[in-house]
């Protein structure tokens, strides 16, 4: 494969639900070894364009590509190619982290004993772990363990590019460090990152790449020094981009009375 492939490749992808013109033609290009933030606002259209990259939303119009190979022509290859942590993913509940992961590493064709030596690993490293978790259900996991479960299903069958919505969302200060550690030592290896977040300061800090998208467009797009040019921060460049609500004098009055 020639080097200058896009790790990712998204073409005018659109959807329309009812009258809500989701996606509007979202194009992006993602090179090899990128850590790219994808940000805007709530409704704007982030997890259906991710969806539609990654082989779980049919799109209306547009292609997505993984490394070449079209994620809804050649899904087989594509999705080899591709870890995702979708929105709210659902994941067999009845199951513990461990058996979970036996289970998706099977599914994914691995052999029985590199998934066993992969999920210690994953579940030790993200604190997942231990004499009670062997006995604690999916279902009883809080909202932060079922985000690093669903990174552990990410990860087992060691892709080359990562897709992860909101996957610091609900994760605790020192989890958060060790999510950093593991996209930074894989990006490093030459796979491809990508993360949607309403964190700016994150974003800034984590990311090398930025795509900004609001209604359904992608309104910039670049490294994280151009998109922000001469703005202070990111969220300055977000606000300019984006538009501010301000709240006025008169609005909610009954709040302070
Ligand atoms: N399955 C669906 N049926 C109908 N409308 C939908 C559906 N999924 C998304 N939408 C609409 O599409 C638009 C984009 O939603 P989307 O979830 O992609 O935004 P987002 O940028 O991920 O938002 P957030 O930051 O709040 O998670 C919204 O107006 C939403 O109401």
């Amino acid at each position: 494969m020639s080097d200058d492939v896009p790790a990712l490749e998204l073409d005018g992808l659109t959807k329309t639900f009812n009258e809500t013109r989701a996606a509007d033609g979202v194009s992006l290009s993602v090179p090899r070894g990128a850590m790219l933030g994808l940000v805007g606002p709530n409704g704007a259209g982030k997890t259906t364009s991710l969806s539609m990259a990654v082989g779980l939303l049919r799109p209306d119009s547009g292609t997505a590509r993984v490394l070449g190979a079209d994620v809804w022509a050649d899904p087989v290859s594509a999705k080899r190619l591709l870890g995702v942590l979708p929105d709210g993913l659902a994941l067999p509940e009845r199951l513990t982290g461990g058996e979970l992961l036996d289970y998706w590493g099977r599914l994914r064709g691995l052999e029985r004993g590199v998934v066993r030596a992969r999920a210690e690993e994953l579940l030790r490293v993200l604190e997942l772990d231990g004499a009670e978790a062997d006995s604690v259900l999916v279902a009883e996991y809080s909202t932060g363990m079922r985000k690093k479960i669903g990174l552990a299903t990410a990860l087992l069958h060691a892709p080359k590019v990562l897709v992860l919505d909101e996957p610091y969302e609900a994760v605790d200060p020192v989890s958060a460090r060790v999510l950093t550690a593991i996209l930074r030592r894989f990006t490093d290896g030459g796979g491809t990152v990508v993360v949607s977040s309403h964190v700016m300061a994150l974003v800034e800090q984590l990311t090398d790449r930025v795509a900004v998208i609001a209604r359904g467009r992608v309104l910039a797009d670049g490294s994280l020094a151009d998109v922000r040019g001469t703005d202070a921060t990111l969220e300055d460049t977000f606000v300019r981009l984006v538009g501010a609500r301000e709240v006025g004098k008169g609005e909610l009055a009954w709040l302070s009375s």
